[in-house]
C-alpha cells in the first residue's frame, strides 16, 4: 500500500507519515528533505539557488546518507528548498528516487506537497494535511525552540505564508489537494487526535475497497 500525504509548511506532515509508517509497519520518506539537501548543497558551494546547472548537479549527487543532518531543517534550508524545487528539471531529477521508494515492499508513505498529484497518482490513500497558518506558526517555533535555536514566531509565519505563495503558484508540480484527496485539518487536534483521524480515513478506504 502507499500512503500520500501533502500539505503546506509545517502542516505535521512528517510527524504524522512518520507515525503512519509505523503504525502499518511501512517505510517513510520526507520529501523535502530532498530539496532542503539540494538546496543546502548549494548554500555550502556557495551557488545562487537560482542557478540550475548547479542545482541539477546537487539533485544528481543527492546522497540519502545525509538526509539526517540537522542543517537541514532550519528556516534557511526550507526557504532555500522551496527555491530550488521550483526549477523543473531538479524535480524531473528527482521523480525516480521517489517512485522507487515508494514502489519497494511492503508498503510506503510519503509526504511532500506533489506525491499524490505527481509522484504517487495512483497511491491507494491521498490525504491532504492543513491547519491555520498561525498555529503552524506557532508549532514550528516551540519546535525550533526545543532545538535550542532562537525562533521569532512572526517571521516564521511570515516564511510559512511565502513557501506556501511559491509552492502554490510555481508551474510545475504546484501544492494543490489531488482530486481524490482527503482533506485533514488538524488546527485542533493534538499529534495523537491526527493520527488517530489519518487512521480512520486509511481504514475507511481500505473497507470500501475490499467491499467493493
Ligand atoms: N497534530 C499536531 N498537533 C500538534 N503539533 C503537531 C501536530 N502535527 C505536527 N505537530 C508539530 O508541528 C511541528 C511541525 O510538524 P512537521 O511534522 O515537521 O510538519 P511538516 O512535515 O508538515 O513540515 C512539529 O513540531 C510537530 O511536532
Ligand atoms: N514533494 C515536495 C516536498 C517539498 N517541496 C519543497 O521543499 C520545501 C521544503 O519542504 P518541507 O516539507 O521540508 O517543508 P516543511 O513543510 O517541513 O516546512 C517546500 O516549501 C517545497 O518548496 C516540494 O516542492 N515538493
Amino acid at each position: 500500500m502507499i500512503i500520500a500525504i501533502d500539505g503546506p509548511a509545517a502542516s505535521g506532515k512528517g510527524t504524522l507519515g512518520k507515525r503512519l509508517a509505523h503504525h502499518y509497519g511501512y517505510r517513510h520518506l520526507d520529501t523535502g528533505v530532498i530539496y532542503r539537501a539540494v538546496a543546502y548543497a548549494l548554500m555550502e558551494s556557495g551557488h545562487d539557488l537560482r542557478d540550475e546547472t548547479a542545482a541539477v548537479q546537487a539533485a544528481l549527487e543527492l546522497d540519502p546518507e545525509r538526509f539526517g543532518n540537522p542543517a537541514l531543517k532550519t528556516q534557511k534550508a526550507g526557504e532555500g528548498a522551496s527555491i530550488v524545487s521550483a526549477i523543473p528539471r531538479v524535480r524531473e531529477v528527482l521523480v525516480n528516487f521517489q517512485r522507487q521508494f515508494a514502489a519497494d515492499p511492503p508498503g510506503a508513505v510519503l509526504d511532500g506537497r506533489d506525491i499524490g498529484t505527481v509522484i504517487c497518482p495512483d497511491a491507494d490513500v491521498k490525504i491532504f494535511v492543513v491547519a491555520d497558518p498561525r498555529v503552524r506558526a506557532r508549532r514550528r517555533t516551540m519546535e525550533a525552540r526545543a532545538r535550542g535555536e532562537e525562533a521569532d514566531e512572526a517571521a516564521v509565519l511570515a516564511d510559512i505564508i511565502q513557501r506556501d505563495e511559491r509552492d502554490k503558484n510555481r508551474p510545475i508540480a504546484p501544492l494543490k489537494p489531488a482530486a481524490d484527496a482527503y482533506l485533514l485539518d488538524n488546527s485542533q487536534l493534538d499529534i495523537e487526535g491526527g493520527v488517530r483521524a489519518a487512521i480512520d480515513i486509511i481504514e475507511a478506504v481500505r473497507a470500501g475497497r475490499s467491499r467493493g
